[in-house]
């Protein structure tokens, strides 16, 4: 009998984490407030901010919202995100990506404030992912997946584990996070030869590469658990993920729907990262460092 992943039910625990969080905050007199910025208007980007903007009013922050033209120049684009950046009551920022191409993601991330990172884009809190440091903020989407593995108390040590997507926001960080498990990760692309091969023997595939039915039946060994990270959009508006879920979800053991699987987490886990952004912030000194 397949089990069907719940993100929802994953979200629903972890956002009891946060509002109990929240009450202490509240008690030092703070309240976390994130600031989205978005340059363009790319749908991915608009239907990632108002799902995360609905989730954060949900449990009660407060959002700002910063919306750039497409064609903005660098320097406008990078003083602005300077002010952004120092302004005290914004506790957290998340930056909507991809960034247009001639905006450089080194310099904006090296303005970042290392403790608003709540989607651990910076260099700093991605060697922290390298190092096995706790102490970071990571991406939220390789977040979310390793909260749902753990809610269903999957334990990937020894396990093979083919990871299909390299992103520095969602393939990269993940592999590092399961080989601080110990897993045997194998990191694919969509130029991978032979992708069936690198799949068909794996305990677990994760799929983040963002392709339609990337992920099939012949795939998926019997048994695996398969996680689908991807977030599409079908020429009907309709969001589904990177498996081919009708075909693969008798094979597996546990799978994640779409909608409903990990996108479902991934913005309560932003929220979580900015109660624990603002957390640190109540210390000035730590505050100070980058
Ligand atoms: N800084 C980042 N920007 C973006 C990221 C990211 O991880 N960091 N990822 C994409 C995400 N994305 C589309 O490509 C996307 C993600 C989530 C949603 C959404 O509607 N989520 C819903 C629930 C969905 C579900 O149940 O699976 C929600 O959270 O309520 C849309 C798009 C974009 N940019």
């Amino acid at each position: 009998m397949t089990v069907i992943m719940d993100g929802k039910k994953v979200a629903a625990h972890l956002s009891e984490e946060i509002k109990q969080a929240l009450e202490v905050s509240e008690s030092h007199g703070i309240k976390p407030k994130v600031a989205f910025v978005r340059i363009g208007d790319l749908s991915d980007s608009i239907s990632y901010e108002n799902a995360a903007v609905k989730r954060f009013e949900k449990l009660g922050m407060d959002t700002e919202q910063y919306h750039f033209p497409e064609d903005v120049s660098t320097k406008v684009f990078l003083t602005k995100f300077r002010e952004i950046n120092e302004d005290y009551s914004i506790h957290g920022i998340l930056l909507l990506q991809p960034l247009p191409k001639h905006i450089p993601m080194k310099r904006v991330a090296e303005i970042m404030n290392s403790f608003k990172d709540i989607d651990g884009m910076k260099a700093s809190n991605l060697g922290k992912v390298l190092t096995n440091d706790p102490d970071r903020l990571e991406p939220c989407t390789p977040a979310a997946v390793m909260n749902m593995l753990d809610f269903y108390d999957i334990d990937l040590k020894g396990k093979n584990v083919t990871v299909v997507g390299a992103s520095a926001v969602v393939g990269k960080p993940l592999s590092l996070l399961m080989m601080n498990r110990e897993a045997t990760v194998t990191t694919c692309n969509l130029y991978t030869e032979n992708l069936v091969d690198k799949c068909k023997d794996a305990d677990v595939i994760v799929s983040a590469a963002g392709a339609i039915n990337l992920i099939d039946a012949e795939h998926v060994k019997e048994g695996a658990i398969v996680v689908d990270v991807g977030i599409n959009f079908t020429e009907e508006g309709k969001m589904v993920g990177d498996v081919n879920y009708e075909a693969v979800k008798d094979k597996a053991s546990f799978i994640t729907p779409v909608p409903g699987g990990i996108g479902a987490i991934t913005t309560t886990v932003l929220a979580y990262h900015l109660v624990k952004a603002t957390e640190h912030q109540k210390e000035p000194v730590l505050f100070l460092e980058k």
